[in-house]
């Protein structure tokens, strides 16, 4: 049976006091590299990054925030692996776990970090699978944190696809007690599944769960509009299809005229810019925090890591 504390799977695994202090050790170390200092928390230890899909910001922030703890990053690669085909999941997770420290994974199905968890007796981090992308939710918080004070009872319009990062706000909204909207195209809500987790937090909580296929309707409330592909990291074939049911759904001056004035906007990017939001809104520094949250994963991973990691003075005790 996996300790789901030891990893970072899903977010809904996390407890809210968790998150909060993720993100608080993620501003302080924040404040530290803007100052210079650099703890060397993980020196002499090894972090495994195996990613089965593209990346820019999550595989760079992983590796530049594992040295600056002082530890070492070591790139995978999936093709020579070949995880599941030329060696068991099991054996690989097995023999990782007596190379390496930690291991990072980006890949298609949720069930293969759950099962490197549960095989090996390393801390596994999903840095993004078709059905989550926890990662992104805690530098997301963290932009909300520095940028709107506190969490409680804002409401955040998330503008597009059901995907992994409106299934993980979802999940962070729940848990810190923010009101989540999606608005998207009929036929392209969330799982099930995900909504009806949340939803008694939700409703102990006093925060709501709506879904409108109006995006104006969506965006009246909202304190944050948050932007992702319509098309999602191996979904390209269904681009042609999903298109046209998206062009509604883009963040633009209009839309923000719906929106309060106060209303900020993120985006995880990579940003297709005319398709789900305009050049307008990404250059525009004023609302647009989705710069400052790309350099938030920096400083997230980093304090993933610090709670999932033991520190080095600790290792052989464990
Ligand atoms: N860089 C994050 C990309 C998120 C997107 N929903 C995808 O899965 O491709
Ligand atoms: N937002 C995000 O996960 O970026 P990458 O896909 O570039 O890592």
């Amino acid at each position: 049976m996996t300790d789901k504390n030891k990893h970072l799977l899903r977010l809904a695994d996390w407890s809210e006091e968790r998150i909060l202090d993720t993100v608080e050790i993620a501003i302080r170390l924040k404040k530290e590299v803007h100052n210079g200092q650099f703890s060397d928390r993980f020196h002499g230890q090894n972090i495994g990054m195996f990613f089965e899909k593209p990346s820019l910001r999550t595989i760079t922030t992983f590796q530049v925030g594992i040295h600056q703890l002082g530890g070492s990053a070591v790139l995978l690669a999936p093709d020579s692996i070949g995880l599941g085909k030329r060696e068991s999941i099991h054996d690989v997770a097995t023999c990782l776990s007596r190379w390496v420290n930690a291991l990072v994974v980006r890949c298609f199905k949720q069930e293969l970090v759950e099962k490197l968890a549960e095989y090996g007796s390393i801390p596994i981090i999903n840095a993004l699978t078709d059905d989550s992308h926890p990662c992104q939710a805690f530098a997301f918080a963290q932009t909300i944190r520095e940028q709107l004070g506190d969490f409680s009872g804002k409401t955040v319009a998330f503008i597009g696809d059901g995907n992994n990062v409106a299934n993980s706000f979802l999940v962070l909204c729940a848990k810190l007690g923010m009101n989540f909207t999606l608005a998207c195209p009929q036929g392209y809500e969330q799982p099930e599944a995900v909504i009806r987790e949340m939803e008694p937090l939700l409703k102990k909580r006093g925060r709501q769960y709506r879904v409108f296929h109006d995006p104006k309707e969506a965006v009246k409330d909202a304190d944050i509009l948050y932007s992702d592909v319509w098309v999602s990291m191996g979904q390209e074939g269904e681009k042609a299809a999903k298109q046209s049911h998206f062009l509604p759904f883009q963040i633009n001056d209009e839309l923000l005229r719906f929106a309060p004035s106060h209303c900020k906007v993120s985006h995880c990017l990579p940003a297709h810019r005319g398709e789900e939001i305009t050049d307008s809104v990404m250059d525009n520094p004023k609302i647009n925090m989705a710069f400052e949250e790309a350099e938030n994963r920096l400083h997230a991973h980093k304090a993933v890591l610090w709670q999932l990691m033991t520190p080095t003075a600790d290792l052989g005790k464990v």
